[in-house]
């Protein structure tokens, strides 16, 4: 039981107080706002420089809009008289009171009248606790009711009482779910403010069951990462890459309301190539696996011919020559220290300067200008052409697919015999412009570009589900993320595709930061414990080596189990409770889904269209990583047929529920699930 009772009576002369300095910040957040838009970009030179600073200044104040039904500050923390700081300086400058909100709030004379939650001095307001109170007295959380500052709650950290649940927080994870995912910024708790407060150096890989809160913590790390290196990010820039475009439109508004609008958020297949040719599981698997590196590696340097011929530089009356055992020596020392393409390029250069060299033999001074025109010369040009051809990725790997000899030649002996039969198209492509290209193809396509030329590295990756990527994959995103770091979000317990990893030390490895810190997030704040309970039945035949997952939400009452495809009626009575409905269905049967529910307003879910239904029937394929207040479950049996990871998949359909799950089964539910 704990020993302190939280808010037990709201005080009106304090809330008026807090109400007081809500009003004050948000005056003064208008006040910003309206400096902001006072200032000219005509102080700048020229044009450009104006547009650009114009831009700054746009930026600005849109940045500086207040947001009337979101909470300007959330919390606040009142210090003891002689707080020190982590390093053990005291914090002298800082006030005794701080305000923690979404931006930083002044008064036009440097007085802060909140500070961000991403500030160092916010960090308490996450991590305080009695046991380590980090020199506060008394943290006070502030509810809210659409932008009215309605209540708070305290909690007395110097006095070394237990603290009870935070109603706040509590109010928050039980609130209706309805549209798309919110940020946490007021909640966030101890262990995912640590990885949100990550360094920008450190590779973090977190495992957690469904609804621990990883996306958030993914999101809020990114936002995190872009305000404490935010000129160093500006230029290198930051990417979440998610696992469909269902899941980018529910995340979309997250990154934006914490006030960052220039991240990217893409897929796997939105950065590689959207190809999505049908493709044998077996064939993507020996696709997806990093073995495939250096047989494409070898693939792509088998085009070079072993120069047989010299080149003949014609100027004026004087020819000049360049011997076939010398280009032999130049393409045999570029070769393997440089990527393709610039090698190319580098092979033209040097043949142009031994003419150069020549001609200086012969009396002559030739300058940059001659070397440049002879590397582009006719004769140059061909004989580069035969010896080290230009080439399209598309075009290796047309070749390597649709020749056995020359897939057998590249692949050495890091494939079987077998497996290089399966890489085989079956019914060949005329040419590499009509090939048809699978997802797996995607990755391949890419390492290949990789070793052409250099893919640039952004400064921080977020990727989401990452136990689904494929090692070509993880290679992709790695190079993508090379000169920077990464946060890696996932759960074993998830995978569904036929490359799915058992080991996120392996996907750190591929990934390219074998340094990355795995952690582990166990709580869950999404699914009631009756429906986790329920659906972790199935842990052991999916991911026997993982704990069965906690949830914060007892949730009594929220599982109900039907024989029979009742689903008009089930759906009926979701829509008589508040939030949203998510209809989950084997994707063979959503147009017959979409007809039983042809007299309910109801729509099948749509990354792409803008209208909002409380009602949506979800694919099973696309229901990972989002989440509904009612779930229906329709014919488990089928989603489980369906796929050859078909029991992983039901476990992430049956974890998507926020307060009720109904399952409707016509045939036997999977014997993992009846026990
Ligand atoms: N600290 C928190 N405070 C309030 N809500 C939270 C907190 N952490 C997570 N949540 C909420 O819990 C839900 C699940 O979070 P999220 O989708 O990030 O989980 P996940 O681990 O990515 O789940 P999955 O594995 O199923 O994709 C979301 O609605 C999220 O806003």
């Amino acid at each position: 039981m704990p020993t302190h009772e939280l808010a037990p009576d709201i005080p009106t002369d304090v809330l008026a107080a807090e109400q007081a300095h809500l009003a004050e910040s948000r005056a003064a957040l208008k006040a910003m706002r309206a400096h902001a838009q006072s200032l000219s970009a005509d102080a700048a030179g020229d044009w450009v420089s104006q547009q650009i600073l114009q831009s700054l200044l746009d930026q600005r104040v849109a940045a500086l809009a207040d947001h009337p039904d979101t909470p300007l500050f959330f919390g606040r923390l009142d210090r003891a008289p002689d707080a020190r700081d982590e390093s053990g300086e005291e914090q002298a400058e800082l006030p005794a009171t701080i305000y923690v909100g979404r931006r930083h709030v002044h008064d036009g004379h440097s007085k802060p009248l909140v500070i961000d939650w991403r500030a160092p001095v916010s960090r308490a307001f996450y991590q305080a606790s009695p046991a380590d109170p980090m020199g506060i007295v008394r943290r006070r959380r502030f509810g809210y009711h659409g932008g009215e500052l309605t209540a708070f709650e305290d909690e007395p950290l110097g006095e070394g009482v237990e603290i009870g649940p935070s109603k706040i927080l509590t109010e928050e994870i039980e609130r209706p779910r309805t549209g798309p995912m919110r940020d946490i910024v007021a909640t966030i708790q101890p262990d995912q403010d640590e990885i949100v407060r990550s360094t920008l150096a450190q590779t973090v890989c977190v495992q957690g069951a469904p609804g621990t809160g990883k996306t958030a913590v993914g999101l809020h790390r990114a936002a995190y990462l872009l305000f404490t290196h935010r000129e160093r990010l500006a230029r290198s820039g930051v990417m979440i890459v998610g696992p469909n475009r269902a899941f980018l439109s529910y995340i979309s508004s997250v990154l934006p309301a914490l006030g960052e609008v220039k991240v990217d958020q893409t897929t796997v297949a939105g950065l590689l190539g959207e190809h999505a040719a049908p493709e044998d599981p077996l064939v993507s698997a020996v696709k997806g696996d990093a073995r495939m590196a250096a047989v494409l590696e070898r693939a792509l340097w088998l085009h070079i011919v072993k120069p047989t011929e010299g080149v003949v530089f014609t100027k004026g009356a004087y020819r000049y020559r360049v011997a076939d055992y010398e280009v032999r020596e130049i393409v045999a020392s570029l070769r393997g220290t440089t990527r393709y393409n610039p090698g190319r390029a580098a092979l033209a250069q040097r043949l142009a300067h031994m003419v150069l060299v020549r001609m200086e033999q012969r009396g002559e001074s030739p300058d940059d200008r001659v070397q440049d025109a002879v590397a582009r010369s006719k004769p140059v040009k061909q004989l580069v052409d035969a010896v080290w051809p230009k080439l399209t990725p598309e075009q290796v790997l047309h070749r390597l697919l649709s020749d056995p000899a020359f897939l057998a030649q590249a692949a050495k002996t890091d494939l079987t015999a077998e497996e290089q039969e399966l890489l085989i198209w079956r019914k060949p492509y005329r040419s590499w412009k009509s090939a048809k290209w699978s997802a797996a193809d995607a990755a391949l396509l890419d390492e290949l570009r990789d070793l052409m030329e250099r893919t640039p590295s952004l400064g921080h990756l977020v990727v989401d589900e990452a136990q689904d990527l494929s090692e070509m994959q993880l290679r992709a995103l790695g190079r993508r993320c090379r000169n920077g770091s990464a946060t890696v979000l996932g759960d074993l317990a998830q995978g569904t595709t036929p490359w799915s990893t058992s080991s996120w030390k392996s996907v750190l490895e591929h990934l390219g930061q074998p340094e990355g810190e795995v952690t582990e997030l166990t709580l869950g704040f999404r699914v009631p414990r009756e429906v986790l309970d329920y659906a972790a039945r199935l842990l052991p035949s999916i991911a026997p080596d993982l704990a069965a997952p906690r949830s914060l939400r007892p949730g009594a009452g929220s599982l109900t189990i039907r024989q029979g495809l009742a689903i008009a009626q089930a759906a009926e009575e979701a829509l008589a409770k508040e939030g949203s409905i998510g209809v989950i269905v084997p994707d063979a049967l959503v147009a017959d889904v979409s007809k039983a529910l042809a007299d309910l307003p109801h729509a099948v879910l749509d990354p792409d269209a803008a209208e909002e239904h409380r009602l949506l029937i979800v694919p099973a394929t696309l229901a990972k990583g989002l989440e509904y207040d009612h779930v229906i479950v329709v014919e488990p049996a089928d989603i489980v047929a369906a796929e050859p990871r078909g029991l992983a998949r039901l476990y992430v359909v049956l974890t998507r529920a926020v307060t009720s799950l109904t399952v409707l089964h016509d045939k036997p539910l999977p014997e993992q699930l009846a026990a």
